[in-house]
């Protein structure tokens, strides 16, 4: 891949103070269990940014191009409502980074198989958020950029281009159709989701595409427990169960960050997901 250095040098300098303040993970000891209680398993806090420090040059001047290419782009479409590089890093950067550990640590104990290698769904990822970033921070994941509107499509083929990327691919459609199409239904070790609805929608648009086994993780704000508790009956219709409800501290200005994960152990009924449209209208 060729990177321009001027737009490396450029980027990296505008994000001088995120790069500053990067705090340390330290891993924090979990309880695996599943649950159908009124009290979620939570984890002790976790740090953000982790991840960040892990990652190669390469994968930082990737994710730079990438936020370069979005904050470009976003100058002629709506792609984001950030316009500021350090806001982009510290949201959107930090909220896909920050689900990385947590998942790291559940899927090693219920999925029974190597990190590596794994078949990603990012549902509704709008500009890539946190798909991009992941594919980014994990080179050997298999990542499909799920998104139904074709502009912010256009714009995901564009980042994968300029970013180098060869483990990232798009597939413009709705989740409710992917869900009924063999070639998707039940293909994925994990989905996940980002600002797309709330967990009772969410759970019909993702879990349909998780292999039995396998995870659905939600990037949630600072406290999604009376949404997690209401879609309860949604996530066990699909198949699964709230595993852990993990929180991740944050150092930025948007504080707190949650990382639900639910873990798949049935087949889900064929009936689900029903018709695009139907979840958002009439959540289970
Ligand atoms: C608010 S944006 C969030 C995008 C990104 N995940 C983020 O965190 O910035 C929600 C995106 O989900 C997409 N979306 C909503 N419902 C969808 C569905 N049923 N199937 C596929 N994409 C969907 C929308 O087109 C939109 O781009």
């Amino acid at each position: 891949m060729l990177l321009s250095r001027s737009i490396i040098c450029n980027v990296q300098f505008s994000c001088g103070t995120y790069f500053k303040h990067l705090p340390t993970w330290k891993p924090s000891p979990f309880s695996p269990y599943r649950t159908t209680t009124q009290t979620f398993p939570t984890s002790t806090v976790f740090n953000t940014l982790s991840h960040f420090e892990t990652l190669t040059s390469r994968q930082k001047d990737q994710i730079h191009l990438y936020v370069d290419a979005l904050l470009q782009w976003n100058k002629r479409m709506n792609l984001t409502a950030v316009t500021e590089m350090n806001e982009v890093m510290e949201r959107h950067v930090e909220d896909s980074l920050a689900i990385l550990p947590p998942l790291r640590d559940r899927y090693r104990t219920h999925c029974k198989s190597l990190f590596d290698n794994v078949n990603l769904v990012d549902v509704g990822t709008g500009a890539g958020i946190p798909g991009m970033i992941l594919a980014i921070a994990c080179p050997d994941w298999d990542v499909t950029l799920l998104e139904s509107r074709n502009k912010r499509c256009v714009f995901l083929e564009h980042a994968i281009n300029v970013t180098g990327l060869s483990n990232a691919k798009v597939v413009r459609g709705r989740a409710e159709d992917l869900g009924q199409n063999p070639s998707f239904r039940e293909q994925f070790d994990i989905a996940v989701a980002r600002a797309v609805a709330e967990m009772r929608i969410l759970a019909e648009y993702c879990l349909p595409l998780v292999r039995v086994g396998g995870l659905f993780v939600a990037a949630k704000g600072h406290d999604p427990e009376v949404e997690v508790r209401n879609a309860e009956r949604a996530i066990q219709l699909m198949g699964a169960s709230v595993l852990q409800v993990c929180p991740v501290e944050s150092h930025s200005p948007y504080g707190q960050r949650t990382v639900i994960i639910c873990w798949k152990d049935l087949a889900t009924p064929r009936k689900y997901p029903r018709d695009p449209g139907t979840p958002a209208k009439e959540p289970l």
